[in-house]
């Protein structure tokens, strides 16, 4: 991408997107095109390829989705798998008709298997059954890998998938109800350090094991493939290394500064057992993490304790 080229970001005000215009605009990258969800609802197939026939951007950042954590992707999976569908199937056609130079759509790690082999290698895709409590969020992922590839195979284009680990940091959601764990957490120690609650709930059984990964570090590994990638094959994003909730849940506490009790709340789900990315893929394409967990955290509360 030369620094004048014509970026567009789509989700930019959600936790991914917001990271992506950061780290352009760092870059130097001058010519960046956004619209909000109120003036662009990417669900609506007319208005989305009117705004590609106007724009005519040469390259898209797909980091628009109906996103949540495990609690919203059980309650409404019709909404994942329906609005995921539309905002991809709509970009992604609309980036063809509109001669776009370079996609590249986010995907998720957990559209591999529930049960894959850990670390979880590209090549476990479509391999196994998927985890239920995110199914539909899943197969909408999962179609939008082959939507790429096939648009590469038949059209000539040049669309590339990542697929990150679970994410966090700057512009989070926060909702207690839909958040994923991360934030879940460093709001509920927070608010149960100012009220001096004696507890804290965690969600299932707190044995669960998950790869996190900072926006930021996630922001640059994107614009990092956008400008040196150019395969089929989907790229693991992450840092390779898993912790449990519990651990988790104690790391946050202590940079909180919360000194009351941990309970876990076992009616609600666990999820996928284990996930951890392999990213020797990623590693051997010449990135890798740079954000510790401990200092992710340490930025994210800042961040925060600053909005809140
Ligand atoms: N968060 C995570 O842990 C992970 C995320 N990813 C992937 O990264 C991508 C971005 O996720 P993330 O940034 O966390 O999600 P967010 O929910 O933070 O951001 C999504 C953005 O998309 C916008 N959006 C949603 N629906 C529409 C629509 N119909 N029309 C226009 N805009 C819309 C939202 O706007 P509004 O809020 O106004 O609706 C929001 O700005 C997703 O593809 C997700 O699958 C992958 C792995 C992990
Ligand atoms: C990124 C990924 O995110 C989702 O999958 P997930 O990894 O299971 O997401 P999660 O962050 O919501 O939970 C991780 C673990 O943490 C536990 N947990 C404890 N306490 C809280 C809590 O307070 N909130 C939440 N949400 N979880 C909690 C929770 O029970 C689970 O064991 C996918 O749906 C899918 O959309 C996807 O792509």
């Amino acid at each position: 991408m030369d620094k004048q080229a014509k970026i567009y970001v789509a989700g930019h005000r959600g936790l991914v997107g917001s990271a992506l215009i950061r780290e352009l605009h760092r870059q130097g990258y001058t010519n960046i095109v956004v619209k909000t969800h109120a003036e662009l609802d990417l669900i609506n197939q007319e208005a989305v390829n009117a705004f590609f026939m106007v724009e005519k951007p040469d390259y898209v950042f797909l980091s628009a989705a109906k996103v949540g954590g495990i609690g919203a992707n059980s309650t409404y999976p019709a909404e994942f798998i329906y609005q995921n569908l539309m905002i991809t199937t709509n970009i992604i056609h609309a980036a063809y008709k509109n001669n776009v130079k370079k996609l590249l759509f986010l995907g998720s790690s957990c559209i591999y298997p529930k049960m894959a082999e850990q670390p979880i290698k590209e090549e476990s895709l479509l391999t196994g059954a998927l985890e239920s409590t995110n199914e539909a969020y899943a197969l909408a992922k999962i179609t939008g890998i082959k939507m790429c590839q096939a648009y590469n195979q038949q059209y000539g284009t040049k669309y590339i998938s990542v697929m990150p680990t679970n994410l966090y940091g700057i512009n989070d959601n926060f909702d207690l109800e839909t958040s994923h764990v991360f934030p879940a957490l460093i709001r509920k120690f927070h608010q149960a350090k100012i009220n001096n609650e004696p507890i804290v709930t965690i969600w299932g059984t707190g044995a669960p094991i998950r790869e996190f990964l900072f926006v930021d570090d996630l922001a640059e590994a994107c614009i990092y493939l956008m400008n040196t990638y150019e395969e089929d094959k989907i790229v693991n994003i992450g840092t390779g290394v898993g912790v449990t909730i519990k651990e988790l849940a104690e790391s946050i506490m202590q940079v909180v500064g919360y000194k009351g009790e941990l309970v876990f709340d076992t009616s609600k789900p666990d999820g996928t057992p284990i996930k951890i990315n392999d990213v020797s893929y990623l590693n051997s394409l010449g990135w890798k993490a740079k954000v510790s967990l401990l200092d992710g955290i340490k930025r994210t509360y800042e961040w925060y304790k600053s909005k809140s």
